[in-house]
């Protein structure tokens, strides 16, 4: 365990009712980083919340707080804070209240109240609003308070449930940057859970995709979207082109009919698999300059480019972002480069993966 790890959960799983709805989880995080849960509808994020913050009990495996077995550190004594999705601020109470009530219940002398209150505000760019009922304040607005809140009581861990979800588009971006450079000045962990791939991508230190209670990968935003481990986390996170291929040799893959040079490695000759090329690696040429041949289906213009759905001669399928218009019935050329072909080993678990990745990689330093 790194000096730095703040929370690690080891093999910890959940079930309600015999239905497991986490299944042997295992990470551990540390000081000051920005991590996110990713994942669908009911795959399990909200759960490890409030596994940390201790509004539940794991069924089985071991969770820890800075080197201490969680369990026996009780809910209100745990240095973490929740902001929830409905923000979960108190009508009748102003702005300044509902940021002080954590610290009233701790009976913190007025003084001391008003100078870590008008602190928080501070950080929230929200100085000036103390008096404003919560009525009058925008969404984005209660957001912030509800951050205040958190950050009031300087918990070690900030958790935040799907806390941007409601509000509408821009606003969600321009808080996303807000949230981000908040995490940084204040320099503490932010668990955050979406279930929106690009909130997670734009935001994160450290990303964990989760489907049906386990963790499919879990790396930094580029490591995800670069080379996903398996079809779920491919089509999860952006948009992807996934085929079934055949591994022929190491660097050596077919799909399409056809053999390409790729960088990936460690499987076994004649391996089946599944390629991922992502639309914005792959261009659009003049017939008979590409690497595969295909007719443009349909075409979308999306404001900053085209999405051009095109089949190749075996009738798979290929989305391609280009900034260039094609004409529907057009025949074209498909070019890419190696780098862009992404290997996935049929039902290969992270673990498995990251020890190929290894092992391949020092055969290669060889
Ligand atoms: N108290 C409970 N009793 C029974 N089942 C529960 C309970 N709480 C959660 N679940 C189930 O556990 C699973 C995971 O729920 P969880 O809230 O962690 O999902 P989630 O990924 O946060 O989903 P969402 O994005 O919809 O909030 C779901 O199938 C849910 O129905």
């Amino acid at each position: 365990m790194s000096t730095n790890t703040i929370i690690r959960f080891d093999q910890v799983s959940k079930v309600y009712d015999d239905k497991p709805v986490l299944q042997e989880v295992s990470f551990e995080l540390e000081r000051g980083k920005f991590y996110t849960l990713l994942g669908p509808s009911g795959c399990g994020k909200t759960t490890i919340l409030r596994l940390i913050a201790g509004f539940i009990e794991p069924s089985t495996g071991l969770m820890e707080f800075n080197g201490k077995p969680l369990n026996k550190i009780p809910a209100n004594k745990r240095q973490v804070n929740t902001v929830f999705q409905d923000y979960a601020l108190f009508p009748h109470l102003n702005v300044f209240e509902n940021i002080a009530f954590g610290l009233r219940i701790k009976k913190m002398k007025e003084a001391e109240v008003k100078k870590k209150v008008n602190q928080a505000l501070s950080f929230v760019n929200l100085s000036g609003y103390e008096y404003r009922s919560i009525d009058e304040m925008s969404g984005g607005q209660r957001q912030r308070v509800a951050i205040a809140r958190a950050i009031v009581n300087e918990p070690e861990v900030i958790l935040l449930d799907e806390p941007l979800s409601a509000l509408d588009l821009k606003l969600r971006t321009e808080m996303q940057y807000e949230l981000r450079e908040l995490q940084q000045r204040l320099g503490i962990t932010f668990v955050f859970v979406t279930h929106d791939q690009e909130e997670a991508l734009a935001m994160s230190d450290y990303i964990f995709v989760l489907n049906e209670g386990v963790i499919q990968q879990s790396g930094t935003p580029t490591d995800i979207y670069d080379e996903p481990i398996n079809r779920f986390v491919a089509d999860f996170i952006g948009e992807s082109n996934i085929v079934k291929g055949t591994m022929v040799k190491d660097q050596l893959v077919q799909f399409a009919n056809k053999t390409f040079d790729c960088v990936d490695g460690g499987l076994n000759p004649n391996e089946p698999v599944e390629v991922v090329i992502r639309p914005e690696d792959l261009s659009l040429v003049s017939t008979g300059k590409g690497k595969l041949e295909a007719r443009i289906d349909s075409q979308l213009f999306r404001g900053v480019h085209y999405e051009i759905c095109c089949f190749d001669e075996q009738g798979n399928e290929w989305l391609v972002h280009s900034t260039k218009k094609a004409e529907v019935g057009e025949s074209i050329g498909l070019d890419f480069e190696a780098e862009a072909i992404h290997i996935m080993r049929l039902g290969e678990t992270e673990e498995e993966f990251d020890k190929r990745l290894e092992s391949y990689g020092d055969q290669q330093d060889a």
